[in-house]
Order: C-alpha cells, then structure tokens, then sequence
C-alpha cells in the first residue's frame, strides 16, 4: 500500500509555472475512532491551492481546521480522499517519505512557540539548518523577522510577540514551499499579533511562499487571497478577496 516509504523526495511545484497548483484536494475525509465514537472531522473536501496564496481557514471551534493543515503538512493522514503536493500523492506516501516532506516543503507555525529554551535565538533556527537540504543563513531568517539584534538572547528574554517570530524564522529558514499557520497569534495582544501576521505577509509577498493560516479572528481574513470557510468537517464557502488587506488595514 505505501508505495514511498523509502523516504523518495517528494518535489516542490514547478518554479517558473504561474499559478501551479501546490494541493489538491479531493474529497478528503478524516474519521477519528470507529462505531459510535466516531468523530467525522473532515467530509469530503474539495480545494485548490495556487502557488504563493494566503489562504485562511475559517471556522467554529471542532469544524475541522487543524484536522486539514495536519493533513496538508503531512502530521496526520487522511481517512479517505487524496491530498497531492505538487502532483504527488500524500495520501500514498509512508512514514519515510512524510517526514522527509515535512522536512523539505513545510513550514509549520503553532499557537505556542515551541522554541528551546536553553537555546539562543540564533541556536533555535540554526537547528533547522543542519538537517535541511537548502536553507538560507540561520542570520538572514533571523533578520527578515526583524530580531537582527537579538540573535545571542534566549527566549525567556524575549516577549511572546518576538519567540513567535523566532518560530517563523525556524519554520522559513529551510525555505518552505508552504508555510502553514495553527492561530498564530492567538496568544497574542492586538499589536504584537499585527506584527506577527505583517511577518508572514512579508514571507508569503517576498518569498513566494504559500501560506495557509487559520484563525478564530474573522478580521484577518481580509489579508487572504482567498478565506475558506469550514463547518463541520465542510467547505461552506471559499470567498476570493479583491484586494488584500495589510495587517495594519485590519481592525478588530
Ligand atoms: N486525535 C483526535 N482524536 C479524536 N478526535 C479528534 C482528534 N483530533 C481532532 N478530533 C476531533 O475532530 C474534530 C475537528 O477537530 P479540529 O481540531 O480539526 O477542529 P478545529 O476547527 O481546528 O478546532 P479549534 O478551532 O478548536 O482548534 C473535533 O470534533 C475534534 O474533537
């Protein structure tokens, strides 16, 4: 059944082609337990994702958002459906091959920080860069989230605004083809989550990076290329925006 397990590279989109599709997703369902405990956190999604879109997920707590980024980044599996990533097939890919995906194309940013305490700014995303197969300098991460002269702190030095934004720069050092986004500022007050969300406006505009960020704050949908909305395990509608906000456009 696993017909990748050997850890066989799973290739980014195309550079060059303009609007190449990074996922596809075909009615994707994910079913947690069995019988009468069954929970259906996904039913049959559908969707498109283009290279370099912000896409964010919208949606009630338990409607199926995280359920779907795992899925997409490769943490969980699905229970039915297909997930492609650049025309390959996740959902056929073994344990060797997940990891060796998440290695190479996923950028993931989560609530909570997660960073190594004992560790320097520096140190945390330097990390990253041993294991990855074409990372930028650790320093150059480091200064596109704008902490160039915090580097040697360790993160009990810093607020939750600025470790969130070591996080992103461990999460882009590797140069991601997706950078995927859990509330990424929902541990944050209303300015330092603006700076947050300006961070990776910057990553997905000046890398190209496809970013995909869920979050319980309809207001930041307005920064989306497109706002997916799900309830229930379903899309209940994808919007398109026509203009795209900068985080200090928003308000709420
Ligand atoms: N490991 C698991 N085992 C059993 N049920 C799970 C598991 N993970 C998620 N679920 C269930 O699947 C449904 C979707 O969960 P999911 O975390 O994807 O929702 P969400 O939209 O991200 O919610 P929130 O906004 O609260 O984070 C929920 O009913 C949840 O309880």
């Amino acid at each position: 059944m696993n017909s990748n397990t050997a850890g066989t590279p799973v290739r980014p989109p195309p550079r060059g082609a303009a609007h190449a599709l990074v996922f596809q997703v075909r009615h994707l369902g994910k079913t947690y337990g069995s019988g009468e405990v069954a929970v259906h956190a996904l039913r049959a999604v559908d969707l498109e994702v283009r290279r370099g879109e912000f896409i964010v997920l919208l949606g009630a707590s338990g409607s199926g958002k995280s359920t779907l980024l795992n899925i997409l980044g490769g943490l969980d599996s699905a229970s039915s459906g297909q997930v492609l990533f650049a025309g390959q097939d996740l959902s056929q890919a073994g344990e060797a091959a997940l990891t060796a995906y998440r290695r190479r194309h996923v950028g993931f940013v989560f609530q909570f920080y997660n960073l190594i305490p004992s560790l320097t700014v520096f140190e945390n995303v330097a990390l990253v860069t041993d294991i990855a197969t074409d990372p930028m300098p650790a320093g150059e991460a480091i200064g596109m989230v704008g902490l160039g002269g915090r580097s040697d702190h360790f993160p009990a030095q810093l607020s939750g605004g600025e470790q969130q934004r070591v996080a992103i720069a461990r999460a882009i050092v590797k140069r991601p083809d997706v950078l995927l986004c859990d509330e990424p500022t929902g541990a944050l007050d209303y300015a330092t989550g603006k700076l947050v969300l300006d961070v990776i406006e910057r990553i997905n505009a000046g890398l190209g990076t496809t970013a995909i960020v869920i979050t319980h704050n309809a207001a930041i949908a307005g920064m989306a290329d497109r706002v997916v909305r799900l309830g229930d395990g379903r899309i209940l509608g994808i919007d398109a925006n026509a203009r795209k906000l900068s985080p200090s456009e928003l308000a709420w």
